[in-house]
């Protein structure tokens, strides 16, 4: 699956929070791989770990809580090896990163402006002058109609949509490589969404950036991204392109997702529910299949003892042979591709 382009390896990660003095996996064995010039959406319910996922690849975790174990190889540097000062010069720099909530990754007492100038201060050499026009750039870059007005004022001034474009804008001042973008339209209602996700996409074809998406929307998912790793319970089960994943999907817990997913042509139909919930940290077992509480019609010898990665076709992989007979309990007979 790797080509020249790579520059995003993640190797066997695992990161287990401290719980009453114990601690336990949030996410397990994480392989991936982001190339420049792709957005690669991470999707799961809820509790899945995909922040834990973004968060451990930024290093904002509190190492007196957390254990991390594995390699995150971002263009040559292990960022696991790295100190908080090590740190501080990816973030910002070459690695961006947008979040769910503006308002509260926005300070309140600030200008624009200022906020966007600041990353640039502390990561390049760049004049006041400089800056001042570059913040202009990429205020209209992100899509901002009056950008000098704009700059100008508190992020109070400014609507959710508007607040979120000057998120973006201090994620790519610096044209970093990598952005990872946790749920960057969710608190968007449904147009502002799209426009914010083409923002997303006219960046990473400028820029040649890499995006990690990061969503429990299965839509956003398909409009926006190029490949997908399915999470459940702190590991990846299904990894594919876009149209490996939507057309050819074969983890029964993608193939809940996508059967829970409201359907254009079909608006009358009953949504798919999927029985149960993902297990909590102290609940989550270390052997056996995750999902498979979740589909308990599935005969247990039709799981593996310790489920891996198989590849089905290049690029396309799945956790567990449970796949192979999968179908819905209301279905008869196998499942074919
Ligand atoms: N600091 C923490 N301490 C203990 N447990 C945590 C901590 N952060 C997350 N968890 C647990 O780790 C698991 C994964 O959480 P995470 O937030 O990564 O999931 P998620 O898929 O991003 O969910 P959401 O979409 O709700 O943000 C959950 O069981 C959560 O309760």
């Amino acid at each position: 699956m790797e080509t020249t382009s790579d520059f995003l390896n993640i190797k066997d990660v695992n990161t287990a929070f401290k719980i009453n003095g114990k601690y336990y996996d949030a996410i397990s064995h994480i392989n991936l791989t982001v190339h420049h010039d792709e957005i690669l959406a991470i999707v799961g319910e809820s509790g899945c770990g995909k922040s834990t996922l973004a968060t451990t690849i930024m290093g904002l975790h509190d190492p007196s809580e957390t254990k991390i174990s594995g390699e995150i190889d971002f263009e040559g540097t292990n960022l696991l090896k790295l100190d908080e000062a090590g740190y501080n010069k990816f973030r910002g720099a070459k690695i961006g990163m947008i979040f769910q909530d503006p308002l509260s990754a926005l300070n309140p007492l600030k200008r624009i402006e200022d906020q966007i100038s600041e990353v640039m201060t502390y990561h390049t050499k760049l004049t006041a002058e400089q800056k001042h026009d570059r913040v202009l750039e990429l205020l209209k870059e992100v899509g901002i109609v009056d950008p000098k007005r704009t700059a100008h004022q508190f992020p109070h001034q400014l609507s959710g949509g508007m607040r979120q474009r000057v998120i973006i804008a201090i994620a790519i001042a610096c044209k970093p490589d990598l952005i990872i973008a946790d749920e960057p339209t969710t608190a968007l209602d449904v147009t502002i969404q799209a426009q914010i996700l083409d923002v997303l996409r006219k960046i990473q074809s400028e820029n040649h950036a890499g995006i990690i998406l990061i969503t429990h929307d299965l839509g956003v998912v398909a409009e926006t991204a190029d490949r997908v790793a399915v999470m459940y319970a702190g590991q990846i089960v299904e990894e594919g392109s876009v149209e490996q994943i939507f057309n050819t999907p074969k983890h029964p817990y993608t193939r809940s997702l996508l059967r829970s997913m409201p359907q254009r042509d079909n608006q009358n139909d009953d949504l798919y529910v999927i029985q149960g919930n993902v297990p909590s940290l102290q609940k989550m077992s270390k052997i056996g299949d995750r999902f498979a509480p979740r589909i308990p019609w599935v005969k247990p010898e039709e799981h593996e003892e310790n489920p891996t990665m198989h590849e089905i076709e290049p690029g396309h992989e799945v956790r567990c042979t449970c796949y192979k007979n999968f179908s819905f309990p209301d279905q008869v007979g196998s499942v074919k591709a």
